[in-house]
């Protein structure tokens, strides 16, 4: 039997649009609770110290009316983010290697030279009741290490793959399904996220069907200015059936 696989919406884009006005236009907490009325299984949101786009105070308010699930991913290296995560207490967080200022996400943790440090930090947040996530790129060794941290899921870093999939997508899944598959023989839950989008997601979860969950945000936006929110959300749900 195939499993569900969640998707997670990230409204992260709301709150660039916003903050390229000021005011509060679009309003991230609606975008929060429409993601959810239209079918979104979570919402996910990455704080970085900057705040360019989502600010801490918005992820306090969005906890607020979550009534899906909760992704707060980011670096847990910015002790103001492992607070923010431990007062909000959201169902996941994922732990993203993001240096200070990148523009977005380009890589995943390297579990191996980091394993003390993540196992310690995986530690602090299960001991508060939070799954965790970590961020890792599609390489066996990296799956096996993140294993050794005690995580609970791994979020599988889908650039490579939404680049490779326009010229050949079997050659392009392959390191996914086979770091996947040995999540799987080691007990952990496997996410996926960026620049998964309409055109690449469905061969995805075909190839990965045990796939628990995706966070997707930059293509849900864009596909919303032509299609709509509601409409997109539903489209992007029956990719993963
Ligand atoms: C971890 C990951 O791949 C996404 O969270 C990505 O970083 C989205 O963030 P931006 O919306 O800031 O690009
Ligand atoms: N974890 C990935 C995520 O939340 C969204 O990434 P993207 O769809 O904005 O590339």
């Amino acid at each position: 039997m195939e499993s569900t696989t969640k998707l997670s919406v990230n409204i992260n884009k709301f709150a660039t649009l916003r903050n390229s006005r000021g005011g509060n236009n679009p309003d991230v907490v609606k975008a929060a609770i429409d993601a959810q009325r239209f079918g979104a299984d979570g919402v996910t949101v990455h704080p970085r110290p900057d705040e360019r786009h989502i600010r801490y105070n918005d992820v306090r308010e969005i906890k607020k009316i979550i009534t899906t699930e909760f992704n707060i991913e980011g670096n847990c290296s910015e002790q103001k983010f492992v607070d923010l995560v431990l007062e909000t207490k959201p169902q996941q967080v994922t732990l993203v290697p993001d240096a200070l200022g990148q523009i977005t996400s380009n890589h995943g943790w390297d579990t191996i030279t980091h394993k003390a440090y993540l196992q310690q930090m995986t530690a602090i947040f299960k001991a508060a009741g939070i799954r965790v996530s970590i961020f890792v790129d599609p390489v066996i060794e990296m799956v096996e290490a993140a294993a050794e941290t005690g995580t609970d899921r791994i979020e599988l870093y889908t650039e490579a793959y939404a680049i490779n999939f326009l010229n050949d997508k079997n050659r392009a899944v392959a390191p996914y399904t086979a770091a996947a598959q040995k999540a799987k023989e080691l007990g952990l839950g496997v996410n996926a996220g960026h620049d998964l989008d309409l055109h690449n997601l469905k061969f995805f979860k075909q190839q990965i069907p045990w796939l628990d969950e995706v966070s997707i945000g930059h293509a849900i936006v864009c596909d919303a200015l032509y299609l709509g929110f509601q409409n997109t959300i539903q489209m992007y749900k029956r990719q993963l059936q």
